[in-house]
């Protein structure tokens, strides 16, 4: 059907088209609990993280991107769902503008006030980033769920940065930090075959989404909330609500390591 365009149909944040034409294999989903199905053959997922490897933080004018020295195989993921092993090139969030928003992934139709992406690539079959985000076994991302409790002492080191990277296009050097303080001890995940989030959009991307979210208080998540879309100089507009709305499941299974 020849849909007549609107703008309402672009993105406020990304201006690209909210639904990738011809695509079956897009995210952010509604994770439907009792829908998933446990998968025995699933295996636990290895992580083994180098804090050494941990470069900066930088302000893309989207979200704040910590990112990693990819030129080796010392920070990777293996097992789980994955056939090859990948490495950790960045984590980053989205967030909303009140606690009652801002996760990607909804559970049960559930929206938690934040969600981490930590995102991996295939250095297996292919020689960079740019050509892994292209292909469909490419990423792997995991997905940890904030909801709002105590303070994450391992947060709070990279929260006391971010005043540093208030405006878009700021970088601050952050070179020790290890990112599985931030993936809760429970084992339990679901995952599925899904997209980037954000242009391009690329059907590339396996989706791990850790079951057990991590707590965080108010006061780390008013942190991200100060944080800037717009550079120094520009009039200031916070950076908040920076998620893609829910995607089509259309013909996916969502698989449970867990009974
Ligand atoms: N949200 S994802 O894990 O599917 C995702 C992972 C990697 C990319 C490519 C690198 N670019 C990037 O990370 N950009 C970005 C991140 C957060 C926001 Cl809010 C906006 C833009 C894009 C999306
Ligand atoms: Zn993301």
């Amino acid at each position: 059907s020849s849909e007549v365009f609107s703008w309402k149909f672009l993105h406020p944040l990304w201006q690209s088209p909210l639904t990738i034409p011809g695509g079956t294999r897009q995210s952010p989903i509604n994770i439907q609990w009792r829908d998933s199905v446990y998968d025995p053959f699933l295996k636990p997922l290895k992580i083994s993280y180098d804090p050494t490897t941990c470069l900066h933080i930088w302000n893309n004018g989207y979200s704040f991107l910590v990112e990693f020295d990819d030129s080796t195989d010392r920070s990777i993921i293996d097992g789980g769902p994955l056939e090859n092993q990948y490495r950790l090139k960045q984590f980053h969030f989205h967030w909303g503008a009140m606690n009652d928003w801002g996760s990607e992934h909804t559970v049960d139709c559930k929206f938690y006030p934040a969600e981490l992406h930590l995102v991996h690539w295939n250095a297996v079959l292919y020689p960079t980033f740019e050509e892994a985000v292209m292909e469909g076994n490419g990423l792997a991302v995991i997905g940890v769920f904030l909801k709002l409790g105590a303070c994450h002492e391992g947060l709070q080191t990279l929260v006391d940065a971010l005043p540093a990277v208030k405006h878009k296009d700021t970088v601050i050097e952050f070179d020790v930090f290890d990112p599985s303080c931030l993936i809760p001890s429970c084992p339990d995940y679901w995952t599925y075959a899904g997209s980037l989030t954000t242009p391009p959009l690329t059907e590339s991307v396996t989706w791990i989404i850790k079951k057990q979210p991590i707590e965080v208080d108010e006061n780390q998540l008013e942190a991200f909330r100060m944080l800037l879309f717009t550079s120094d100089g520009e009039e200031e507009k916070r950076m908040v609500d920076n998620f893609r709305p829910l995607q089509p499941l259309m013909n996916r299974t969502v698989r449970s390591s867990f009974q």
